[in-house]
């Protein structure tokens, strides 16, 4: 529970705000929508969230983009079946793909790309539903946490790009900074992505 529920979060956190730093004009509308609604004197609440859309699909982009549990968890066929015309035994160990299920072209137009756009005014969801999208999985042995996973990465992402305005360190440019995947069961920003300066955009008293 620990395990499945800490670096499964934290790495939805680093990668959404990895991508939004690195794409200036998705940091800018985000920052536009938060400042709409939330405003600039006191900071984003657990209540908020609901009313920030943008917000959501940039997280929502984040688990298509980069799942933390690409292969999702080890399942086991409880009886012979056939998938996409092949014969499956009872008891077969079965991997899901949700990383390439996300980056499908059939399914996803430029899929390398990070475009939180996507999903607005789409239904398309990441809770097990929509199948070309499973970053949860689907079924009986789905994330039983998936509603505290989402809205705690929504929480702390609105949270980061509230309050502070970012910029990537000189002397690296925003344009170089690499998003190579790294994986040991879960997938991992490959090296520390980002040394980014925070600049305080709130008004004093709110932090
Ligand atoms: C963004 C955050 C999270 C993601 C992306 C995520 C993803 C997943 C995935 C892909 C599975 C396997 C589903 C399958 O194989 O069908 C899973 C299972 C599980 N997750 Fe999460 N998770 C997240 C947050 C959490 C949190 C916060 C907790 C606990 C507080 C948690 C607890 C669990 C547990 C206990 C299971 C095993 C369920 C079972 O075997 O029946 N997860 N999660």
């Amino acid at each position: 529970m620990l395990n499945g529920g800490t670096h499964t979060t934290s790495a939805t956190i680093e990668w959404a705000v990895t991508e939004t730093i690195r794409h200036p004009r998705i940091l800018e509308k985000a920052q536009q929508e938060l400042e709409a609604v939330v405003g600039l004197h006191r900071r984003v609440e657990e209540s908020d969230l609901e009313k920030l859309p943008y917000l959501q699909c940039i997280v929502k982009e984040t688990l298509r983009r980069h799942p933390p549990a690409p292969l999702l968890v080890p399942h086991m066929s409880t009886q012979a079946c056939k998938v996409g015309g092949y014969d499956v035994p009872k008891g077969t160990t079965l991997f899901v793909n949700a990383y390439a299920i996300g980056m499908d072209p059939s399914y996803w137009e430029n899929p390398l790309e990070f475009l939180p756009e996507r999903f607005a005014g789409t239904a398309v969801d990441v809770r097990g539903q929509d199948f070309e999208l499973l970053p949860f999985g689907s079924g009986r042995r789905s994330c039983p946490a998936m509603t505290m996973g989402l809205k705690t990465a929504q929480f702390a992402v609105s949270s980061l790009i509230h309050a502070f305005d970012w910029s990537a360190e000189i002397p690296r440019a925003v344009k170089d900074l690499t998003i190579d995947e790294g994986f040991c069961s879960l997938l991992w920003p490959e090296t520390p992505l980002l040394k980014a300066v925070a600049t305080p955009k709130l008004s004093k008293d709110a932090y």
